[in-house]
């Protein structure tokens, strides 16, 4: 899942990892914001601790698709040549790329963490979609 904060990435995540393992499938989510505290709590947000932290998480993907489970990864990513970099790195058939299009408005507008509210008041330097890029992916597989 890639995009915006508030696009309702970590929801769908959640709800997918429910369903598959209502299916009896063994899953992990993989989310951005929670492996910033443990695993990538080194990192910030300028572009070359983004491309480090997606590079991170697509090699533990790349561990967990070799253990047999299916991973769900839930961040922003908003680097197209980073995620191109990710599934270049996993197979075809364990790479699905979903989109959250979801407009900054209704992002900003349903983030319950205040975040966008420092970007805009210039308190957080580099918010994604504020005053940092988010390029839209080109080639995704499911754009919602
Ligand atoms: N400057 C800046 N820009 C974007 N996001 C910020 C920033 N500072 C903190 N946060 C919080 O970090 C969460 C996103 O982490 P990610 O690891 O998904 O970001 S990235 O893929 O490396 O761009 C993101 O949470 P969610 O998008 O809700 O998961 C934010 O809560
Ligand atoms: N399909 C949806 N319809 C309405 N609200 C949603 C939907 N998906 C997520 N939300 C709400 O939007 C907010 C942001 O969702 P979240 O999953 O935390 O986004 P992200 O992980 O992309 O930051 C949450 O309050 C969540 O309950």
């Amino acid at each position: 899942m890639k995009g915006l904060s508030g696009s309702g990435k970590s929801t769908l995540a959640c709800s997918l990892g429910r369903e598959l393992h209502s299916r009896g499938k063994l899953s992990y989510i993989l989310d951005g914001d929670n492996l910033r505290h443990g695993l990538n709590k080194d990192l910030g947000f300028k572009a070359k601790d983004r491309i480090e932290n997606i590079c991170r998480v697509g090699e533990v993907a790349k561990l967990f698709a070799d253990a047999g489970l299916i991973y769900v990864a839930s961040l922003i990513s908003p680097y197209r040549k980073d995620r191109d970099a990710c599934r270049v790195m996993l197979p075809d058939d364990n790479f699905i790329e979903v989109f959250m299009n979801m407009p900054l408005e209704l992002c900003e507008k349903r983030y319950a963490k205040g975040l966008y509210r420092l970007a805009r008041s210039g308190k957080i330097k580099g918010f994604t979609g504020i005053d940092d890029p988010y390029e839209p992916p080109l080639n995704c597989e499911i754009e919602i």
